[in-house]
């Protein structure tokens, strides 16, 4: 795991849409796992920017992302779907016919997950996969739990997620109780895992993720056991890391 140090937000974003548009620039035909949430933002729009000024071409790439909310429809504005859309789908020139994102709308949980993780499989797992990461720790929605769970399934979002995620919302009931998320066992399948991390809410989730003990207390400590992980975070993420 290595651990990259940003000097702030802005910094973090440049850095991470770095790696990935060198992974866009070196392989144009490569499977892209994309996260949700606050911290990708700013990641999104540098790549924006970037093929913007033509430096990028996402015309070949697919992306899988990680999770998405039980019993949104996809053009909710609080849909993971619509999230990816409004924030990068709809601004580069990706064939959305290559976006994939688990079917929330579908209320068959089982049969919305194992098809997910069939095309996911099928495509041979993201090349490089982007991570968030819960002030609790978790990685999509894979909220400490008691084992890891592998493939792709449904969760029920505890109290501190529901919490932390009703910031978006117009008032906490309105937050979903239920997601579809990508596995620990799908998210360790990727061949590069790129988390990205700031805010003092986040470091001590960032601390047991590096160096606390690898437990499903906090789904991000498996992160330790992948060949190839980087955290990007800012002072503040790795304020408890000294
Ligand atoms: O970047 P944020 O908004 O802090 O969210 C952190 C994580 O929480 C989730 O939004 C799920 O609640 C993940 O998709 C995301 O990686």
């Amino acid at each position: 795991m290595r651990i990259i140090h940003a000097k702030d937000y802005e910094d973090m974003s440049r850095k991470a849409a770095a790696i990935i548009a060198a992974q866009v620039v070196t392989d144009p035909t490569c499977v892209l796992g994309l996260a949700t949430g606050s911290t990708p933002i700013g990641t999104y729009q540098n790549l924006i920017k970037a093929y913007e000024a033509g430096d990028l071409d996402f015309s070949q790439v697919s992306t899988y992302n990680l999770d998405e909310y039980r019993g949104l429809s996809h053009d909710d504005p609080q849909s993971y779907h619509y999230f990816m859309k409004e924030n990068l789908f709809d601004h580069i020139n990706i064939d959305q016919a290559n976006t994939h994102v688990p079917d929330g709308s579908d209320p068959d949980a089982d049969a919305a997950c194992s098809e997910y993780d069939r095309i996911v499989e099928e495509a041979g797992y993201p090349d490089l996969q982007l991570l968030g990461i819960g002030n609790n720790g978790h990685i999509g929605f894979n909220e400490p739990d008691t084992c890891f769970s592998k493939g792709t399934h449904c969760v029920d979002l505890t109290e501190s997620t529901i919490e932390a995620n009703s910031r978006l919302f117009d008032n906490i009931d309105d937050v979903p109780r239920q997601a579809y998320t990508m596995g620990i066992q799908t998210i360790m399948n990727a061949y590069m895992v790129l988390v990205i991390a700031n805010g003092e809410k986040k470091a001590q989730a960032v601390h047991d993720m590096c160096f606390g003990p690898i437990q499903p207390s906090c789904p991000a400590s498996i992160l330790q056991l992948h060949p190839n992980c980087v955290v990007i975070a800012d002072d503040a993420a790795l304020s408890l890391c000294k």
